[in-house]
């Protein structure tokens, strides 16, 4: 069987595996520094599925070295250095701590390691397979499940899509492989350009298409006949583009339904034929529908709306912005991005900020003057330093509030329940999976008696009325997009609405990651060991939508949050807090 294995053939499953392996971690990588950024749940679960993959790899390997005993001597010696040198370096790779979490930390490096491993990867599987007998050969099957496929790429692509769109990055910087001045493990080739092109192109995001596109043009190096092919492919859909842009503004009154998966609707193209733009109610019927569907299959939702679609303030509210509805989205998607930018220094001018917001610090003795001592040697890190960033929401910043060993605690026990996030959306009234945000979450049903104490110390609510502690773990790319916390009045629970929101951050974010409210025109970084508390009701039990807020997506690095949920019964004498003025 293995006379068929060339020695040039296994070098280059060698390759492919080294490869591998220097993406790869020893399995417990947490540091005496305490600094567990590098394990956070999503970062953990590649780096597991790439670790069992080289696992299985060197296994086969194995296998195969002894199955050529017998065959031709010096070619047999050739193979066993080779193997024996790929098993060394992968050993040494291993030992490389921190590398693989640094390594996804860049936003390109993910899109080109699955890149690679699904150009490279087929011809070796075609080859195994039909080599093997049927024990390997199921072996080898096994093995697959593992391997990457076309969604993974898809995936990482519209990350870096997303990114692109909302930090206005260029994809001439982007296709050299540099984000923030800092570089990915190698340029992007032209096919990896093209593919990006594409993920912006089924995004409807023209902009983006084009830069790619002209970027991507750029990676030829004389004017052939691929070329010309790329260029006619690129007017096609540049065409698409705009016509659908079109009939999409003709169709609809606001522009909550806008990016969509241009290729799939062919009939879609028919419909921007319709100059007229004439519709009979039955049309019109089928039109929301298809926009509804296309909504679930929407990889970024720019201006979708919000979470609970809840309305703004009507206008003539002198204080609060006025919007018309048909903008009104839009805005505050401009604004979300904006106040994401903030952080990487981009300038910002907004017009939708009203003048209540400010920034005050001080220090918040917990439980006001009424402390009892123990209490007090009990929480070393009191008094809190507090930054006041809105009165009204009342939105306050308590900073360094939370010690290194309990950030790991919470980080290493939400790790294992880590699980796509599911939200309440009104189109289908249901739970379900949604493009609104990425990254994972997982509920702590034991709960954790220190963050809670703290929790408790810092806002004075009663800490019975919280729901279980909830981790949320972002990847580069990972967002939250505008919404409220709040159930709002036709949906709240028995044990009433989200009174306050308090958010912990548990490790620094290098790039990204910002809290912002687009409708104060607030942005609060990301900041280790600081929680950010914000009552979501009004006095009389209403939800506030003003306190619309999303979580920016990370440029770089990554970022693991943990929320603490009061709810506002039980909350009744404990209401207003010490920090509000009116109190
Ligand atoms: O990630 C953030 O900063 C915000 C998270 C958030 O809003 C939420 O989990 O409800
Ligand atoms: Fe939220």
């Amino acid at each position: 069987v293995d006379s068929h294995v060339s020695n040039s053939e296994l070098m280059h499953l060698l390759n492919l595996q080294t490869r591998i392996a220097e993406r790869i971690l020893k399995e417990d990588d947490e540091d005496e520094t305490g600094d567990v950024q590098i394990s956070l749940g999503t970062i953990r679960h590649q780096r597991q599925r790439v670790h069992q993959i080289c696992k299985q790899f060197l296994d086969l390997l194995g296998s195969y070295s002894e199955q050529t005993n017998g065959s031709n001597k010096k070619e047999q010696k050739e193979r066993e250095r080779m193997i024996e040198e790929s098993q060394s370096n992968s050993i040494r790779t291993r030992g490389w701590l921190g590398l693989f979490s640094n390594y996804i930390s860049h936003p390109l490096n993910l899109f080109l390691m699955f890149s690679h491993w699904l150009e490279s990867f087929p011809v070796w599987r075609d080859y195994l397979i039909s080599s093997s007998n049927q024990t390997r050969r199921d072996e080898i099957t096994e093995m697959l499940e593992l391997f990457p496929t076309k969604s993974d790429l898809d995936h990482f692509a519209l990350a870096v899509i997303r990114l692109q769109h909302m930090y206005d990055l260029d994809a001439a910087e982007l296709a050299s492989g540099r984000v923030q001045n800092i570089s990915a493990s190698r340029p992007l080739t032209k096919e990896e350009c093209f593919f990006l092109a594409d993920t912006a192109f089924q995004s409807a995001l023209k902009s983006q298409f084009v830069d790619w596109y002209q970027s991507c043009e750029a990676l030829f190096v004389s004017f052939h006949v691929e070329q010309r092919a790329r260029r006619v492919d690129f007017e096609e859909k540049l065409e698409k583009i705009d016509s659908f842009l079109k009939s999409f503004s003709r169709t609809s009154t606001n522009l909550q339904r806008l990016p969509v998966k241009i290729e799939d609707k062919e009939d879609e193209e028919e419909r921007s034929d319709d100059v007229n733009g004439k519709r009979g109610p039955e049309e019109r019927e089928e039109d929301a529908s298809w926009a509804s569907v296309l909504r679930q299959k929407l990889p970024i939702n720019i201006v979708h709306g919000f979470a609970h679609h809840h309305e703004l303030p009507p206008s003539g509210d002198e204080v609060k912005p006025d919007w018309t509805n048909s903008d009104r989205t839009l805005k505050v998607f401009e604004a979300y991005k904006k106040l994401c930018q903030l952080r990487e220094g981009l300038e910002f001018e907004t017009s939708l900020v009203p003048s209540t917001s400010q920034e005050v610090c001080f220090f918040h003795h917990a439980n006001g003057e009424n402390r009892d001592t123990r209490q007090i040697r009990a929480s070393a890190i009191d008094p809190y330093k507090a930054e006041i960033h809105s009165t009204d929401p009342l939105i306050v910043s308590f900073h360094d509030v939370i010690s290194e060993r309990v950030m790991r605690e919470l980080i290493l026990s939400g790790e294992s329940r880590l699980e796509k996030p599911r939200s309440f959306s009104s189109l289908t009234g249901r739970v379900q999976e949604t493009a609104s945000r990425s990254g994972k979450v997982g509920f702590l049903t034991e709960g954790h008696s220190e963050i809670e104490q703290i929790a408790q110390a810092i806002t004075s609510l009663d800490i019975a009325h919280t729901e279980p502690i909830q981790i949320v773990s972002y990847g580069v790319g990972g967002h939250y997009e505008p919404h409220v916390d709040y159930f709002g009045e036709s949906l709240v629970p028995s044990d009433g609405d989200r009174l306050a929101t308090l958010l912990f951050y548990l490790n620094d974010v290098q790039g990204g990651g910002s809290t912002v409210f687009p409708t104060l025109g607030l942005a609060i970084p990301p900041r280790k060991g600081s929680a950010l508390l914000w009552y979501n009701l009004y006095k009389n039990g209403q939800g506030d939508p003003y306190t619309l807020h999303s979580g920016c997506p990370v440029l770089l690095g990554s970022k693991t949050i943990a929320n603490i949920w009061f709810r506002s019964h039980g909350q009744e004498f404990r209401r207003p807090c010490a920090l509000d003025p009116e109190a």
